[in-house]
């Protein structure tokens, strides 16, 4: 047998980084793929490892120059780590450095505070619609409008038993894709117009909470709707937790300064409730997967 062209290293590393510059903030977000090749026959053939740059040690590389050379560009950032795999190690004699960089768009709100950010590509907007010949039913809603704070969300003085190892946290990032639906008490209304102020009602009031928990911003978001959307009886909003866990950069002498964080697509937490106006009937289905 003839090993023909193999390939090898950890994919998809999902790295977050932010640059703080007082209390404006700046984020990149990447997905970067590694892949080597070298003289890796024997692995192959004899299970030596002897020529290994492991898996784990691409993966460690990406968060640490994240670190210690910023991400001026996905460009930029795959030709340093393809220069160090290829220039570093004897037995890798090339790397192939896959990016995809999401966009996000900052949340403009008046005053100081420039750490909230809205992913670029508009989110799906959803409408449903009953009607059984007297009464009406409009429910409106969005899906997948992703958002993230750097900074202003803690979390602290939960229930701690004998399977809790979360550490206390007094700044973190705090990201979600929300997921909401409103229900109308009208079917006569600027339809756009209101979807658009109950979007922007729900970005500000995510950018303008300082956090305590993602079940408090919640509630936030969606009495801010109610409040400023006088036709409008009840919200529910789902919001999963997209957690990003501080990568730790201490075994590579570096600090993490809550600057490089590890996006972790799953499990996460999944954060769900109803707010109603005084007197409102709760009638958004509790499950809202299948519009
Ligand atoms: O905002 C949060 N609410 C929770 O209920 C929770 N649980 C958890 O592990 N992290 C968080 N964050």
């Amino acid at each position: 047998m003839i090993l023909g062209q193999n390939q090898y290293g950890k994919a998809e590393n999902r790295i977050v980084r932010i640059t703080r510059e007082g209390s404006t903030h700046h984020i990149k977000d990447l997905n970067v793929s590694v892949a080597l090749t070298g003289d890796m026959t024997d692995v192959h053939l004899s299970g030596s490892n002897a020529n290994v740059l492991t898996t784990d040690t691409t993966k460690n590389t990406v968060f640490a120059f994240a670190k210690e050379h910023g991400i001026a560009s996905a460009e930029e950032f795959g030709i340093l780590l393809a220069r160090h795999f290829v220039t570093g190690q004897p037995t890798i004699h090339s790397a192939r450095i896959r990016i995809e960089e999401y966009a996000w768009e900052r949340i403009e709100t008046p005053g100081p505070k420039r750490h909230s950010f809205v992913r670029e590509g508009r989110e799906t907007r959803t409408a449903q619609i009953r009607f059984d010949g007297t009464d009406w039913e409009i429910v409106s809603g969005l899906k997948d409008l992703t958002v993230l704070n750097s900074t202003d969300s803690e979390f602290t003085g939960y229930v701690k038993d004998r399977y809790t190892t979360l550490p206390e946290t007094r700044d973190r990032v705090l990201a979600t894709q929300v997921h909401a639906r409103w229900r109308h008490s009208t079917h006569e209304a600027d339809w756009d117009s209101s979807y658009r102020q109950a979007r922007e009602h729900l970005l500000a009031a995510f950018a303008d909470t300082y956090s305590l928990s993602l079940q408090q911003t919640l509630h936030r978001m969606g009495s801010r709707v109610l409040e400023n959307g006088p036709g409008i009886e009840e919200i529910r909003l789902s919001l999963p937790n997209r957690h990003h866990f501080l990568v730790d950069l201490e075994p590579f002498g570096l600090k993490n300064d809550n600057e490089v964080y590890y996006a972790a697509d799953r499990p996460y937490g999944l954060i769900e409730a109803t707010i109603l106006r005084d007197g409102a009937e709760a009638r958004i289905p509790v499950d809202m997967t299948n519009l």
